[in-house]
């Protein structure tokens, strides 16, 4: 039967990467996207903005919402200080299966739980489910009408504190527009944004960087 495009980016993985070495995974993933099939990972270009964010936080609990294959928990997770951990929330279970195998080649399964799941339905149950306090850093990657309605639940649930930060891909490619909307005006945020491309494209798009004022 005929192998799906996370499959096919798994074995470019298993091919081209080195086991336990993260980067490697990172490289592999790119070259496979950028020479042979287009995959909606964070990519290169954005992912470098993403590594100096998390670098800068050094966040110890991270929320990722949306995994796909892996791609960007695994820069997220290289980055991390030892103890600390990423909780990925992923709708498809193809894709978390895919992702899963991702995470292990990069040997990084012990600072990564894989959630699958609609977020709408995991948010509440952060706190009763993971042991999670609040997130430091959040990292919205996931279905583009979700980021308001999550952002607001985040609130709503206590999972946000003063200096929180939200990073949000596609705010402009597919586009968050009632996001970037709330984000940009509401008193309880400092927003920034960070131009750049839609992955593997020459498309614009970019990434906003939110800080929670409590
Ligand atoms: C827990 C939970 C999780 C999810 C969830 N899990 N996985 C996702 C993936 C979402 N990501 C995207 O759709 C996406 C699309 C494009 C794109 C596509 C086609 C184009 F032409 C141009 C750009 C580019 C990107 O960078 C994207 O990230 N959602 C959903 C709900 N609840
Ligand atoms: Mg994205």
């Amino acid at each position: 039967t005929q192998s799906t495009r996370p499959q096919r980016l798994l074995h470019a993985v298993q091919k081209n990467a080195t086991r336990g070495d993260p980067r490697s995974v990172v490289k592999a993933i790119d070259n496979f996207c950028r020479q042979k099939e287009w995959a909606m990972n964070v990519g290169d270009e954005k992912g470098c903005i993403l590594d100096s964010v998390v670098s800068e936080v050094n966040p110890v609990t991270v929320l990722e919402l949306g995994t796909y294959c892996g791609y960007s928990t695994v820069r997220i997770a290289s980055l991390l200080p030892p103890r600390a951990k990423i909780i990925t929330l992923e709708f498809n279970p193809d894709y978390a299966k895919i992702a899963r195998q991702v995470i292990a080649w990069a040997g990084l399964e012990d600072k990564i739980q894989v959630v699958e799941g609609p977020s709408g339905e995991w948010i509440p149950k952060m706190k009763e489910q993971f042991g999670v306090k609040t997130f430091d850093l959040v990292f919205l990657d996931h279905w583009k009408d979700r980021y308001l309605p999550d952002t607001k639940l985040l609130e709503d649930c206590g999972l946000l504190r003063k200096g929180t930060i939200l990073l949000a891909d596609n705010v402009i490619c597919p586009g968050t527009p009632d996001y970037l909307e709330y984000v940009r005006n509401s008193p309880r945020y400092k927003s920034q944004y960070f131009k750049s491309h839609l992955e593997y494209t020459k498309a614009e798009d970019g990434l906003e960087k939110s800080v929670f004022l409590g």
